[in-house]
């Protein structure tokens, strides 16, 4: 028998970050959404833990470990170890979700292993362990499992539902390499120069857009602190939010910590004029998506 879980990319419509804490984690807080791109896996009964890597033409599988550091692999224990139970796993991870690209998509690996494994073993694990076993796999990883639309507190893994009346249209420009999430955090803390900030908070005029499903609004309040670091790093990337504003996207924004760079449109209609604009321009790994999408969900029992 086996099971397959499909699990989104996220962003984040705001990323506030704070300094960094005795934890060697930055306060967040952020609104996630759940974008439709998705990567599925595949769980089977095995005798001992094994992973295969497939994907999209777009996503770089290579940069992606087939051993015991892949993130899929480091969920599947952590559930057992959570059940006190010995047994193991054959992993299939097909990728849509660019890899190193600010879009989680080892997190959402992780999220869909947990639930792939908790159906194949009949383990019925509550939805309370399943975040806390997801939060210590990595801040983002609650949230693959919760989708939609939501707030991320803690170091972004303490997540709740929030209200959102929209059908937004992304359009995600990627990046020909990754780039590491410590590396930016470590650019955002050295831009502060010993500075300490306040707690981040939510603005309420995103609330207010999301609230209203207003593209317009919305563009208006979009907003990521480690935009300005990850531009350090990679100061190409300011030609692609240039390139944005020449066709039209509502607005720009870097996906998590880069180098995904993401624009609002207006709806469908918009995105599909978005990318083609972009396609002319040579920009080549251009692809558009509705959100909020589902997380983590069954597709399959075969
Ligand atoms: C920046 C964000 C925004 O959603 O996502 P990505 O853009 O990477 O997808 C997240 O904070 C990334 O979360 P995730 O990739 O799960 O990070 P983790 O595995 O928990 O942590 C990796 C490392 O990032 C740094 N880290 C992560 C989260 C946080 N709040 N503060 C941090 O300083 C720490 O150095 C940590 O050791
Ligand atoms: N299942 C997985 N899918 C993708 N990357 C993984 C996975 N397991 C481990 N990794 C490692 O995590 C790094 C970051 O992964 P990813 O989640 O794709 O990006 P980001 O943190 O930018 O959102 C990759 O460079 C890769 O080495």
């Amino acid at each position: 028998m086996s099971v397959t879980v499909r699990a989104p990319a996220k962003i984040n419509l705001h990323l506030g970050v704070g300094s960094l804490g005795a934890d060697g984690f930055h306060p967040l807080a952020t609104v996630y959404q759940a974008i439709g791109l998705y990567d599925d896996v595949t769980v089977h009964d095995a005798p001992s833990w094994a992973v295969e890597v497939r994907g999209e033409r777009h996503v770089r599988v290579l940069d992606v470990p087939a051993d015991d550091d892949n993130l899929a692999v480091r969920a599947g224990r952590a559930l057992l170890a959570h059940h006190g139970l010995e047994r193991a796993a054959r992993i299939e991870i097909h990728k849509g979700i660019p890899v190193a690209g600010g879009m989680a998509g080892g997190s959402a690996d992780a999220a869909a292993t947990l639930v792939a494994l908790d159906r194949l073993w009949d383990l019925q694990t509550p939805d309370d362990d399943l975040l806390e076993v997801a939060g210590r796999l990595g801040s983002d990883v609650p949230f693959a499992l919760l989708g939609g639309t939501a707030l991320g507190e803690g170091h972004g893994e303490q997540v709740s539902a929030v209200d959102d009346a929209g059908a937004w249209w992304w359009v995600a420009v990627l990046s020909d390499r990754g780039l590491s999430t410590p590396e930016v955090y470590r650019r955002f803390d050295e831009r502060l120069d010993g500075l300490r900030l306040p707690a981040p908070e939510v603005p309420g005029a995103l609330r207010v857009a999301l609230g209203q499903g207003d593209p317009g609004r919305l563009a208006q309040t979009l907003a990521n602190d480690l935009q300005a670091p990850a531009l350090d790093l990679r100061p190409d990337l300011a030609a692609v939010f240039e390139a944005g504003a020449s066709v039209g996207a509502l607005a720009s924004l870097l996906s998590g910590s880069g180098p995904t760079v993401l624009m609002l449109c207006d709806g469908m209609p918009h995105a599909q004029e978005v990318t083609a604009g972009l396609t002319a321009l040579g920009h080549e790994s251009v692809l558009a998506a509705p959100g909020p999408v589902a997380g983590a969900h069954v597709v399959e029992y075969a």
